[in-house]
């Protein structure tokens, strides 16, 4: 995961001081990209342990259309409590937009499902694209994340918010534009989850593994990380995981938590770090 620690390592040192929505201030670069070869091995981060379970949960809740963390509860997994309101809710979320974008007309857009017919049909196409950027459903600025959500908007603006695939010799490639990154807590997150999905996809599609790439908008290293971080950059990256899927799953929709198995995990220790709400 050299990648990962160069961008930490980028930002770290030319990233320019920026004060923020959660007031915790931030040191911030824009404009910043990755690539990661998934036939090379699965992309966890090794220079800290992360958990995986957690990463595997939220992917599945996505997948289900889900904007409540009682699923997420219901299997120990915290991260989204933050933002909830009281009964759970975060509002129509990445799972809302993914599986149910609503069209002027009452019409209802499963992205996912328009998305893996589409590669099967018309792997050339230009066009295989998600966006969870829904600009009717935004957040109210005046509002907290609790009240947007308890009042039918989006708790939080979707922060990887349109991705697209792509097919060439027979492999899958997947690129995400997150529009902005908390890299010590979320991008590890997120490149194991889009990495993920890539290779679900792949599997239903019936495609190799091409290429995970990993643009970035506003990048950023919040000032109560920096510790963590010069720990980060202190040890060396070690051999990636490899990541195994049940290969009996042909449809999408049918993975569940015991279908993924994660194979010759090595890592430093976990480390601990506040996140910004
Ligand atoms: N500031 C901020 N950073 C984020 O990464 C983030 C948000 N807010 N808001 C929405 C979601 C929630 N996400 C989160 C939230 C918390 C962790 C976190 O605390 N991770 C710890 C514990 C992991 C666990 O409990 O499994 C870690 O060490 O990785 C990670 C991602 C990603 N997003
Ligand atoms: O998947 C995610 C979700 C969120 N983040 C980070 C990026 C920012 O630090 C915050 C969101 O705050 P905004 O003011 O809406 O940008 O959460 C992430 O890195 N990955």
């Amino acid at each position: 995961m050299k990648q990962y620690l160069d961008l930490m390592r980028h930002v770290k040192e030319n990233g320019v001081f920026k004060d923020d929505r959660t007031g915790t201030g931030t040191y911030s670069v824009f404009g910043y990209q990755m690539r990661f070869d998934l036939a090379e091995g699965f992309p966890l981060v090794t220079t800290k342990k992360c958990h995986l379970r957690s990463i595997v949960h939220e992917l599945l809740w996505f997948l289900k259309g889900e904007t409540n963390t009682r699923y997420l509860k219901e299997n120990g997994v915290s991260i989204w409590d933050e933002w909830a309101d009281d009964t759970g809710d975060l509002g129509p979320v990445y799972g809302k937009q993914w599986r149910s974008w609503e069209g002027p007309n009452g019409e209802v857009v499963d992205q996912i499902k328009d998305l893996i017919n589409e590669i099967k049909k018309n792997p050339d196409s230009r066009r295989l694209v998600i966006s969870a950027w829904n600009p009717t459903v935004l957040p109210d600025v005046s509002m907290s994340p609790r009240d947007n959500a308890a009042n039918g908007r989006q708790a939080l603006p979707p922060c990887h918010c349109l991705f697209q695939f792509y097919v060439l010799n027979g492999k899958l490639s997947c690129q995400l534009y997150q529009r902005s990154a908390d890299i010590f807590l979320g991008v590890p997150f997120n490149i194991a989850s889009y990495a993920l999905l890539t290779m679900m996809i792949a599997q239903v599609c019936e495609l190799e593994l091409g290429d995970f790439v990993h643009t970035f908008g506003d990048a950023h290293l919040y000032s109560n990380h920096m510790e963590q971080v010069d720990e980060q950059l202190s040890r060396n990256p070690l051999p990636l995981p490899e990541m195994k899927l049940n290969p009996a799953i042909t449809d999408l929709f049918d993975f569940t938590f015991d279908d993924f198995e994660l194979v010759n995990y090595q890592s430093h220790p976990h480390i601990k770090a506040p996140v910004a709400v």
